[in-house]
């Protein structure tokens, strides 16, 4: 069982990306895998609610929100923090464009209520510190929603390496993390926070670890 810190994480794609599997391409596997383990854990969900930030793990959310919505699913895209900052998360986001796909504020996030399932791709390796008031709102509705709730590499609120859990952190039953798993997910204060862990293979090859983890 490999385990690696945030920073282990990035220098793991930056080898992968060296090597010819571009950081596009990994997001592409990333959400793909985790859309496929979330069907295969609900396979009669007809409802997606993916619950976005603005950075990588966002982008993972909407490489899902592309798929479910060409399988004919219903899907809503929640922008919690706004528009997509990061290069890659921006080309995902613009892929959603002439889909069937809503998108909304964060303001509106209560009007979701008739999701079966909800996929947390607020935050993930990237969160630090406590939840912001739109982050909180965000996570809050995640938990109370009373839908079926999968979490992309980790739930959102909750430090990768230390695994601080953040008040409002979000409490998944299902977790899908990439490549390795992270402190968090063995940690005795966070693992409860996960649910069912699943680790997605993102077609990351084993050089790439080397002398990692
Ligand atoms: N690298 C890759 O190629 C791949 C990465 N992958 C995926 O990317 C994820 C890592 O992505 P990432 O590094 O972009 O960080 P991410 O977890 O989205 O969060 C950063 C955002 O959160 C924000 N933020 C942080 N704390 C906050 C707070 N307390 N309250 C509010 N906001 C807060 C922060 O904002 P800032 O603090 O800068 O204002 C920033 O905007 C990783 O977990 C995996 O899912 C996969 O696709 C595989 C390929
Ligand atoms: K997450």
């Amino acid at each position: 069982m490999r385990i690696v810190t945030a920073a282990q994480m990035k220098q793991i794609e930056c080898n992968a990306d060296a090597g010819g599997l571009s950081y596009l391409q990994m997001m592409e596997n990333a959400g793909t895998a985790a859309y496929q383990i979330i069907r295969a854990h609900k396979p009669d969900a007809h409802v997606l609610a993916i619950v976005a930030g603005k950075g990588n793990n966002g982008g993972d959310g909407f490489v899902i929100a592309r798929l479910a919505a060409q399988d004919g699913l219903a899907v809503r895209v929640v922008l919690a923090e706004g528009e997509p900052v990061t290069v890659d998360a921006k080309t995902n986001f613009h892929r959603l464009d002439g889909l069937n796909v809503t998108v909304c504020p964060i303001e509106q996030i209560d009007r979701l209520t008739d999701a079966d399932v909800v996929i947390d791709a607020l935050y993930g390796t990237g969160f630090h510190g406590t939840l912001r008031p739109s982050g909180a709102k965000a996570c809050c509705f995640m938990n109370e929603s009373g839908a079926y709730l999968a979490a992309l590499d980790l739930p959102s609120g909750i430090h990768a390496d230390t695994g601080a859990v953040a008040e409002g952190a979000v409490h998944a039953d299902l977790t899908v993390t990439f490549d390795s798993y992270k402190p968090l997910h063995v940690q005795e204060t966070s693992k409860p926070y996960c649910g069912e862990i699943v680790l997605a293979d993102i077609g990351i090859s084993e050089e790439c670890h080397n002398g990692i983890g």
